[in-house]
């Protein structure tokens, strides 16, 4: 095992826009690097306004794209290196995805229970020691949910917050070390993000799990972030610890952001 949970080394990635020889290249992601310790569970947030490179940073930290230049290290093996059917299962059992909107996670017209037990019976070799019922209503007791209370519904029959919570149970019947949660509150009322907010401090005390969170919400990855780091056009302008950085902010885009964050909401996080 690594010393090293994850590593992203001088990662970039540009697309090109439109045709290949007339195209335009997006530089998404210039040069990232940062690392997360094994054995030290954080929550770990990436900040930035819309087209910052949030997205394709995580995506290349869940192995979905893969970086045009730099390397990524999950447990000390190369991302790169991930080519087969059965190398990408092992990587998914320990990188889990949480998306923005649960309503699109789940298919709409399968039941919720159903597709729990599918997830279960995928990642049956991370937890074999427990009958299927048993799996999944112990994975949603650790969301606040119980099997009694998903069984025989369909994805609208349950809140935006509900369902958010059903994909992190999901998410950890995998028995995952690294959950990286793109924008996970912004789809969810106002009233419940700070309980699923709070869920990820409860996952990382509890279980061990250390989770990437991707945010444009300063007052979310205030309260509950260990380190940040804020991108700006691709590139990370700050990081370091979350209280630190975001009370004194140095570079003038952090100063911005939080400026535009000091709004009711922000204070209301703090
Ligand atoms: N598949 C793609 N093809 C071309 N350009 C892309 C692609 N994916 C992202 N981009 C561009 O890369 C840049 C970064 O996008 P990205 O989605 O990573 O930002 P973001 O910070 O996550 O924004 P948002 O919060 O709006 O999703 C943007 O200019 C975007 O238009």
């Amino acid at each position: 095992m690594s010393d090293l949970l994850l590593e992203v080394c001088q990662v970039s990635k540009t697309f090109i826009r439109g045709g290949v020889l007339t195209g335009r290249r997006v530089a998404a992601v210039k040069d990232v690097s940062f690392r997360l310790a094994a054995g030290r569970p954080e929550i770990f947030a990436i900040i930035g306004e819309s087209g910052s490179g949030k997205t394709t940073l995580s995506r290349m930290i869940l192995n979905i794209d893969t970086p045009t230049s730099g390397k990524l290290r999950f447990d000390g093996v190369d991302l790169a290196t991930i080519r087969t059917a059965g190398d990408r299962l092992a990587f998914m059992h320990k990188v889990q995805p949480i998306f923005q909107n649960p309503f699109e996670s789940f298919n709409p017209l399968k039941r919720i229970d159903r597709y729990l037990f599918m997830t279960h019976r995928r990642f049956i070799a991370a937890d074999g020691r427990l009958a299927p019922e048993m799996a999944v209503d112990e994975a949603l007791h650790k969301v606040g949910l119980s099997l009694k209370e998903v069984s025989r519904r369909y994805p609208h029959e349950l809140s935006g917050g509900q369902l958010q919570r059903v994909a992190i149970a999901r998410a950890l019947l995998a028995n995952p070390k690294l959950i990286v949660a793109d924008e996970p509150v912004s789809m969810i009322d106002a009233s419940l993000r700070i309980s699923i907010v709070n869920l990820f401090k409860t996952l990382r005390d509890d279980l061990g799990i250390s989770i990437i969170y991707v945010t444009h919400d300063l007052a979310t990855a205030y309260y509950v972030s260990d380190r940040i780091i804020i991108m700006q056009q691709g590139s990370v302008v700050e990081s370091g610890d979350a209280r630190a950085v975001l009370n004194a902010p140095q570079h003038p885009y952090s100063r911005q952001l939080r400026e535009a964050a000091l709004l009711p909401d922000f204070a209301a996080g703090l």
